[in-house]
């Protein structure tokens, strides 16, 4: 364990300061493409602008012969490439047990670290992954003479990993977020799955039996085989002041359930996901931007409030304290990506102008009678 006044020195001579707290920057769709695959990597220039994130990915998904290709090409993309502003350059490294994640790292920090937002590191199974990424990062980093600290963030994607969660959080200053790794995970865990990502019609609740008839018509409904892994990631998450995402969805047809598999995982606080298609990206920065009607609600909560204290009365529902810091959650999210998105901005601005009025905040007189 360090000691908390070590925790944000940095771990070489020379190597930048560590971040006190990790840059709030849209990061709605985290688009995967393999840098060795020639039809892919010619669209990436093409993509800078219409996605938050772009990730050259190295790890699973890219063929063994073909991992110094992708390698070499993630280099070359990178040097080639103006990014601007509002797209950031992450990559997936190969896992820490594998032949080729010491050359990633350290030929991705050596040629393009200055390029590079973020190392997502796979199959992470405790703080001593970190722990031995965050070191090497440093001493990568001051031999490359950068200013400005790498980010990591790691894939909860073995049961081990998911145990240590919440170490794997705290383990550096650099701990930028967590994904969701339901293919590896549900491997790991041996769970009886064959997709990637999803739920599955055998995992349901079923009605009780109408006057002890089993075999009569029951409702059934489909559950969330994801729930209790995405929640937890999100308490964890949240207790270190990182982000938790949503991972990948593999039925690529099936965008309505994506849809759905991504909709819940915003609803529960995830702030992004990965997009492996480009059909997957429009439907991410939808489901990952509150609607024009949560914002204009919001938003009237928040002016209904005054100043944030106490109790009204809104459409015949009770607004508070609590309910107050929900909705800036939503209007503050709604303000930040104004920032980067045009058309969000737009949307969001006609939002305001078709708020309703603000029902005058109810005097205590008032609420006595309205018991
Ligand atoms: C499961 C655990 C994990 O680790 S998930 C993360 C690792 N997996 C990945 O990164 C997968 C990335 N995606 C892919 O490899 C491809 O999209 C897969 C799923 C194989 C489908 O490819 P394909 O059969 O070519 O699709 P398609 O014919 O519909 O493609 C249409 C055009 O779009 C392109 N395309 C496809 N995927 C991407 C992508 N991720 N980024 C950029 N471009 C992409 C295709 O090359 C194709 O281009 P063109 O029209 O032929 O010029
Ligand atoms: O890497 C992602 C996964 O689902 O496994
Ligand atoms: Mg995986």
């Amino acid at each position: 364990m360090r000691s908390a006044k070590d925790f944000f020195r940095p771990l070489a001579v020379g190597a930048p300061t560590p971040l006190t707290q990790v840059p709030a920057r849209p990061s709605r769709v985290i688009h995967f493409f393999d840098p060795s695959n020639p039809k892919m990597a010619a669209k990436v220039p093409g993509m800078v602008g219409t996605v938050d994130v772009l990730l050259g990915n190295l790890e699973d998904a890219v063929k063994a012969d073909s991992k110094e290709a992708a390698r070499a090409g993630l280099v070359e993309i990178a040097k080639a490439t103006d990014f601007g502003q509002d797209t950031q350059l992450w990559t997936r490294i190969n896992a820490l047990d594998s032949p080729w994640a010491l050359d990633d790292l350290t030929t991705l920090v050596t040629e393009i670290g200055d390029k590079l937002d973020v190392i997502m590191v796979p199959k992470v199974q405790g703080a001593e992954d970190i722990h031995y990424v965050d070191r090497l990062l440093a001493q990568l980093e001051a031999k490359a003479g950068l200013t400005r600290p790498i980010l990591v963030h790691a894939i909860l994607e073995t049961a081990r990993g998911m145990v240590n969660i919440e170490e794997i959080c705290g383990a550096s200053p650099r701990m930028q977020g967590l994904s969701l790794g339901p293919a590896d995970l549900a491997a790991d865990r041996r769970m009886k799955t064959t997709r990637v990502g999803g739920s599955h019609p055998g995992y349901l609740v079923r009605t009780d039996p109408v006057d002890g008839d089993i075999t009569g018509a029951r409702a059934t409904a489909q559950q969330d085989l994801w729930h209790y892994t995405i929640a937890r990631m999100v308490d964890a998450c949240a207790m270190h002041g990182i982000y938790p995402y949503y991972g990948p969805f593999g039925d690529i047809q099936d965008v309505v359930a994506c849809e759905d598999q991504f909709r819940n995982a915003f609803l529960l606080g995830c702030v992004g996901t990965w997009s492996l298609h480009p059909v997957q990206i429009e439907i991410a920065k939808r489901v990952f931007s509150p609607s024009a009607e949560d914002v204009a609600h919001a938003r009237r909560v928040v002016a209904a409030m005054g100043d944030g204290t106490g109790a009204v009365m809104l459409d015949g529902k009770m607004e508070d304290d609590a309910s107050l810091k929900q909705c800036l959650v939503i209007v503050e999210l709604a303000e930040r990506l104004s920032q980067t998105d045009p058309a969000l901005a737009e949307l969001y601005a006609d939002a305001r102008g078709a708020t309703p009025p603000v029902d005058p905040p109810t005097a205590p007189a008032a609420r006595e009678g309205a018991r």
